[in-house]
C-alpha cells in the first residue's frame, strides 16, 4: 500500500511494503489513488514521493509476474502515466535504492532528488526482463541513448553522484530525504510543468542511434550469447531514439510480455529467490535460522595461508574483522603475506580500493608461526593441504590452544567432517567450510554439518558466511558433499566418452554450448591432470584398492585411461602447456585440440578392442549432464542437500551451471522428470556397472506421479531422514 499525509500544502505519498517496498498492486493501487486525491485537493500544491523504511521502491513485485497481478489495473505503466500526467508538480525523493519499477516511477515525476548514498539502475535483464514500464523509453530521453544502453543491458547500479551528473537526479541532498523533498517540491510548485514531462520529451542527439545500438546489440550477443533479456532491451531502446513515446511504450510492452512469458525469466527470476532461500537453514528436530541465535565472531584466524587460505584471509579482512594467519614455516608464510598484499595491490591498481582503504584493511591483519596466537579467536578456519592425517593433526593442536567456545572449521573439498571433529573434544563446534576458488571473490560458500555440529555452531557459522560476503547454503556430511559429489559423474562420463569414440574437443563443445563456460576435460587441465591422478589413488586407497590395478578401480567408477595415458606422460595440463589439450606455452589459457592426445585415444582404443563409434552430441549431452543430476537427486533423496534450490545454487555459484536454466534441479524439472527418468534408466540398463547410473529413488518416485510435482514440494517425496 501506500501511505498518504498532507504537510502543509504538499502531499507525501510513502510507498509501504516491507522490506523493499517492492511494487505489488496494492502499492500500485496506493500510489494512484494518492496522485488522484492530491489532483483533487485544492489545497495540495505539490506532492513528493518516496519509500517507508530502508529504501525507495526497488521495483516490480517479481513474484506477481507469475501470478499475473502485475497486469492487473493499475498496473506500472499506468501508475507511471498517471504521475507524469498529474497537474501538479510531483517530486521522487530517493533514499536507498531506485530500481526496475522503482526508477520508472521516479521517471513518471517531474523531478527527482536523491541522497548521497542512494542509487539507482535497471536490474531487470538479471531476472530476464526488461524495464518495462517505460524505462527503455524514458531514460533514453533524459540522460541520451548510450549511457541508456550501458545501464540497461549491464542491470548495473548507479550511485548518487555519476546519476546526478547523467541527470537521472536533479538534485543530491544532505540529511533526511523527504524532508529535503518536501523543500524542494514548495520550491518548484510554481513552475510549469512543461518541459518536465519525460515522454514529451525527444531522445537527445539521435544521429549516431544506429551505430550505437548496432554496436551495443554485438556487445550484448557476444557477452551473453543466448540471453533474451539483453538482446529485447536493445530493441527497444533502438525504438525509443526513433519513434514518438506513445508508439515507442507499445514495442516496449510487447516485448515484455514475450520476456515475461519466457523459460528463461522464470529460470532467472527462480534462481533469484533460490538464492535468498539459501541462508534459511533448518536441521532436524526443528532448529532453524529463524529459532537459534547466532554467537557473535569479532575475530578470526586462518590456518594455512596458501591458495585457499590466502583468499579466505581476505574474505575475514574485507569484513572488517581481524585475522590471524598461522602457517608452517617462515617462507611460506611470507608467501602468503605477499599474495595477498599483492591482491590488495591490485585493486588499488584498478581503482576498486583507495590506497587508504587497503592499508586500513591490511592492518586487521596479524601473520603468525604459532598457534598459541590463536586463543582468544572466536572462529578459526583451516585451509592446509587436502589430508586427513595432517587436518586431524591441526584440530588436535587449535583444539589446545583456542579457547573453549571457539568454532573449528575446515575448508575441506572432500574430506570427513567427523572424522576431522573427532580429533577434538569440542565436535559440536566443528563444522566444514568449503569455499570455492578463488575464494575473495566467488559467492557461494558450501557449509557442512557434521553428526554432531549444533544448532548455534550453525547459525554462527552462516551469520559469519553472510557477513563476509558469501551466499552460504547448509548440506550434509558425505565424500564431496554437493558440489563435487554432482561432479563426480559429470567428469568420469566426460572422461569414458573419449574412450567409445568421442575426442576432448568435441565433449566440451557440447558442454559448453548448453552455457557452462569451460567444458569439463578443459577444467580438468585447468586443474591439473596430476591432482586428479593423485585424488583417485587417494580414493582408492580409503576404498582399499589399488589405482594400478583396472580391475580393481573399474567397478568404482575410477578408471580413467586415457587421463592415466597423459599423466604418464608429463601432460598434466595449462601448466605444462599439454594436457587433454596442447597450449601454445605452459599456463595459456586457449585450449587447441591435439592430434597427439586424438592418436593417443585411438591406440588405446585399438589395445583393448574397442570399435570407436561417431557419438552424436544429444548423447554427450545427456550423459554428462543427466548423470550429474541423477546424482543431485540421490543427494536431495539422501538428505544431504535440504532442497533441490540449495542443490542449484551451488551449481549457479560455484561451477559456472548457467543461470537462467536455473540449476540442474530446475533444469530437470522443465525436461520433464518422466523424460528424464526414462533417459537415466535407459543409461542405467546401457551402462550397469556404473554405479553412478543406478537412478535416484526420489527421482524415479517424483516421475511416476500422476500430475508434475512442483520442485518446492520434492522433498516431501525424499524418504530418508536428513543427514544435515
Ligand atoms: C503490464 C506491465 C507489466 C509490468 C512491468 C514491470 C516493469 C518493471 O520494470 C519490472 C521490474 O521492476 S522487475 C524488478 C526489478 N528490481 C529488481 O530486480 C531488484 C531486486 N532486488 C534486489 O536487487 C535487492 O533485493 C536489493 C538490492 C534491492 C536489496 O538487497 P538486500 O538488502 O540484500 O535485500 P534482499 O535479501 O535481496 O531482499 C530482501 C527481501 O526482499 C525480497 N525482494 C527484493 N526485491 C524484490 C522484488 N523486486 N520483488 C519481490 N521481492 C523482492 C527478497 O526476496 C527478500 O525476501 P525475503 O523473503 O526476506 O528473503
Ligand atoms: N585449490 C582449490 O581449488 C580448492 C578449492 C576448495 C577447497 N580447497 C581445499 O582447501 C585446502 C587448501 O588447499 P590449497 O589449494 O589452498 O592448498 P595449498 O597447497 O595452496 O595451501 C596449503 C597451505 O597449508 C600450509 N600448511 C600445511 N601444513 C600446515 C600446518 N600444519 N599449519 C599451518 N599451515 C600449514 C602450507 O604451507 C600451504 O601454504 C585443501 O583442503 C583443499 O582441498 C581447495
Amino acid at each position: 500500500m501506500a501511505d498518504y499525509r498532507k504537510q502543509g500544502d504538499v502531499a507525501v505519498l510513502h510507498a509501504n511494503n516491507p522490506p523493499v517496498n517492492a511494487l505489488s498492486y496494492h502499492v500500485r493501487q496506493g500510489l494512484y489513488d494518492g496522485i488522484e486525491a492530491a489532483e483533487k485537493d485544492p489545497s495540495v500544491k505539490c506532492i513528493v514521493i518516496c519509500g517507508k523504511g530502508k529504501t525507495f521502491p526497488v521495483g516490480a513485485d517479481i513474484r506477481e509476474f507469475a501470478s499475473g497481478s502485475a497486469k492487473k489495473f493499475p498496473n506500472l505503466i499506468e501508475v507511471c502515466d498517471k504521475i507524469e500526467a498529474c497537474t501538479k508538480p510531483v517530486v521522487a525523493a530517493i533514499h536507498g535504492f531506485a530500481l526496475g519499477g522503482g526508477l520508472e516511477i521516479s521517471l513518471g515525476c517531474h523531478y527527482r532528488i536523491g541522497g548521497t548514498s542512494c542509487k539507482v539502475g535497471f536490474p531487470e535483464v538479471n531476472i530476464g526482463v526488461l524495464p518495462g514500464a517505460g524505462g527503455t523509453q524514458r531514460l533514453p530521453r533524459v540522460i541520451g541513448l548510450k549511457p541508456s544502453l550501458d545501464i540497461i543491458t549491464s542491470g548495473c547500479h548507479v550511485g548518487a553522484k555519476e546519476a546526478l551528473k547523467l541527470g537521472i537526479l536533479d538534485k543530491i541532498v544532505q540529511g533526511d530525504v523527504v524532508t529535503e523533498g518536501i523543500k524542494f517540491a514548495k520550491s518548484v510548485q510554481n513552475q510549469p510543468l512543461h518541459g518536465r514531462r519525460v515522454s514529451t520529451m525527444a531522445v537527445p542527439d539521435v544521429s549516431q542511434a544506429n551505430a550505437l545500438c548496432n554496436s551495443a546489440m554485438a556487445e550484448v550477443k557476444r557477452k551473453s550469447s543466448g540471453l533474451l533479456a539483453p538482446v529485447a532491451c536493445v530493441k527497444s531502446l533502438r525504438v525509443a531514439a526513433q519513434t514518438p513515446y506513445k508508439d515507442g511504450i507499445k514495442i516496449e510492452s510487447a516485448l515484455m510480455l514475450q520476456l515475461m512469458t519466457s523459460g528463461q525469466a522464470k529460470a532467472l527470476q527462480y534462481a533469484f529467490f533460490a538464492e535468498r532461500l539459501a541462508s534459511k537453514w533448518q536441521v532436524p528436530g526443528g532448529a532453524s535460522h529463524a529459532t537459534v541465535t547466532p554467537r557473535p565472531v569479532k575475530s578470526c584466524a586462518v590456518v594455512g595461508g596458501g591458495y585457499m587460505g590466502s583468499g579466505i584471509v581476505m574474505c575475514i579482512l574485507n569484513a572488517g574483522l581481524p585475522c590471524i594467519l598461522v602457517e608452517a614455516n617462515q617462507k611460506f608464510l611470507d608467501r602468503g603475506i605477499k599474495m595477498i598484499q599483492g591482491l590488495y595491490a591490485g585493486s588499488v591498481k584498478l581503482g576498486k580500493m583507495s590506497e587508504q582503504d587497503a592499508k586500513k584493511t591490511l592492518s586487521l591483519l596479524k601473520p603468525t608461526l604459532r598457534y598459541e596466537d590463536l586463543k582468544d579467536v572466536d572462529v578459526v578456519i583451516e585451509a592446509v593441504f587436502e589430508d586427513m592425517k595432517l587436518k586431524q593433526e591441526v584440530f588436535g593442536k587449535l583444539d589446545k590452544v583456542c579457547k573453549k567456545d571457539a568454532l573449528l572449521c575446515s575448508n575441506t573439498s572432500t574430506l570427513n567432517i567427523d572424522k576431522i571433529a573427532s580429533a577434538t573434544r569440542r565436535p559440536d563446534r566443528v563444522m566444514g567450510m568449503h569455499f570455492f576458488a578463488p575464494a575473495y571473490y566467488m559467492k557461494l560458500l558450501e557449509n557442512i554439518r557434521g553428526a554432531e555440529t549444533s544448532p548455534q555452531t550453525v547459525a554462527t557459522v552462516t551469520q559469519l558466511s553472510v557477513k563476509i560476503g558469501k551466499v552460504p547454503v547448509l548440506v550434509g556430511n558425505c565424500h564431496g558433499f554437493v558440489g563435487n559429489r554432482m561432479m563426480a559423474p559429470y567428469t568420469t562420463e566426460a572422461q569414458r566418452l573419449l574412450e567409445e569414440g568421442a575426442y576432448p574437443h568435441q565433449v566440451d563443445q557440447v558442454i559448453e554450448e548448453f552455457g557452462i563456460p569451460i567444458g569439463p576435460l578443459k577444467v580438468g587441465d585447468l586443474t591439473g591432470l596430476d591432482v586428479s591422478w593423485k585424488i583417485t589413488r587417494e580414493v582408492s586407497r580409503m576404498l582399499g584398492l589399488d589405482h594400478t590395478k583396472r580391475e580393481d578401480v573399474e567397478p568404482f567408477g575410477l578408471y580413467f585411461p586415457v587421463r592415466n595415458a597423459l599423466y604418464e606422460k608429463g601432460r598434466l595440463g595449462r601448466k605444462t602447456g599439454a594436457g587433454f589439450y596442447k597450449y601454445e606455452k605452459a599456463g595459456s589459457k586457449v585450449a587447441i585440440p591435439d592430434p597427439l592426445v586424438m592418436d593417443i585415444i585411438d591406440h588405446h582404443c585399438r589395445e583393448e578392442g574397442i570399435d570407436r563409434r561417431r557419438i552424436p552430441p544429444q548423447e554427450i549431452y545427456e550423459r554428462c549432464l543427466y548423470s550429474l543430476i541423477n546424482e543431485g537427486f540421490k543427494t536431495l533423496e539422501e538428505g544431504i542437500a535440504a532442497r533441490p534450490e540449495d542443490v542449484d545454487i551451488i551449481w549457479l555459484l560455484g561451477y559456472g551451471w548457467p543461470r537462467y536454466t536455473g540449476g540442474p534441479m530446475h533444469f530437470a524439472s522443465q525436461i520433464g522428470l518422466r523424460r528424464l527418468y526414462g533417459r537415466i534408466e535407459y543409461y542405467h540398463n546401457k551402462y550397469p556397472d556404473r554405479d553412478h547410473w543406478t537412478p535416484s529413488r526420489l527421482l524415479k518416485t517424483l516421475s511416476q506421479q500422476e500430475h508434475p510435482v512442483p520442485l518446492a514440494q520434492w522433498g516431501q517425496f525424499a524418504s530418508t531422514t536428513s543427514r544435515l
